[in-house]
């Protein structure tokens, strides 16, 4: 069953990892798919020619999303494309980890920026297209299992998703009245380029395994089926909701 048939979805940091496999996943249920990426051309065609591959349409738009106008030009290139905005999937992030008494400032605020500022001017100019379709929409945002729980290395990173998370629980609240869905998706430890170098360390990545009672870390695809649902008309009454999806990490105390 296509989820997202005739919808336009539109994906932030979709040139690797999870907003590659969500694009693509879109694609496969449906949706004409429109990606923000930062600057890796190359990934960016690969991605679209993913999409295409399934029938539908894709457009790459390249920006950084830690700038408020790349927010409005996504949108504004998407509506010209194929002509409005159904879901935004807010996925753009980094987590450069580092200790905190040492913390750079310029790692703090770029992590500020890249994952907080850009979720809400990306939240914004999408919701504000979808009034003016008068028609509702989807919002999903990339948060973490970091909202729920801390990180030694992640003292930046962990606020930005609580952040984030915190944004779709007011958003659903200023953007119900025009039956936008906002909501969070909350990943468990995922293989994708964003910890790499932290699970190159073979006693990290095994300690990291341990703790998931599924038995291994997440895959980029393990997040389709959560994400493709909250933008789906099957989510039609989740607004304001978190959906934990970590293989069972955040309960296995011991
Ligand atoms: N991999 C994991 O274990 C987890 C990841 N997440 C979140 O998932 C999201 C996607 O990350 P992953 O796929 O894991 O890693 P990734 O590194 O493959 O993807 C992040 C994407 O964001 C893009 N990006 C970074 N800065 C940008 C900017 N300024 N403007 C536009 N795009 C930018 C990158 O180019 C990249 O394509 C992030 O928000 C991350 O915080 C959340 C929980 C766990
Ligand atoms: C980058 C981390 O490995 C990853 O991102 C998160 O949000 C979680 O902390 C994961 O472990």
């Amino acid at each position: 069953m296509k989820l997202l048939e005739g919808k336009t979805v539109l994906v932030t940091g979709a040139s690797t990892g999870i907003g590659r496999a969500a694009a693509i996943g879109a694609a496969q249920h449906g949706a004409d798919v429109v990606i923000n990426y930062h600057s890796r051309d190359e990934d960016a065609e690969a991605c679209i020619a993913a999409i295409e591959a399934t029938g539908q349409r894709g457009l790459a738009v390249k920006g950084d999303v830690a700038e408020p106008d790349t927010a409005k030009d996504f949108v504004a290139k998407a509506v010209e494309a194929f002509g409005k905005v159904d879901v935004m999937v807010n996925n753009a992030g980094i987590c450069p980890f580092h200790a905190f008494l040492d913390m750079p400032v310029e790692t703090f605020e770029r992590t500020m920026r890249v994952n907080m500022h850009g979720a809400y001017f990306m939240v914004q100019a999408a919701a504000n297209q979808m009034v003016a379709q008068g028609h509702g929409g989807a919002i999903v945002a990339v948060s973490s299992i970091s909202a729920l729980v801390g990180g030694e290395y992640q003292t930046h990173y962990t606020p930005t998703k609580a952040g984030v998370h915190s944004l779709m629980q007011s958003t659903a609240i200023a953007l119900g009245k025009y039956k936008i869905r906002c909501n969070s998706l909350l990943p468990g430890t995922i293989l994708t380029e964003i910890n790499k170098d932290d699970l190159a360390d073979d006693a990290k990545r095994t300690y990291m395994e341990s703790r998931v009672p599924l038995g291994r870390l997440g895959a980029p695809e393990d997040m389709v089926g959560p994400i493709v649902f909250l933008a789906s008309d099957m989510a039609a009454y989740v607004t304001g909701a978190a959906l934990l999806v970590d293989g069972g990490m955040f309960v296995n105390l011991q």
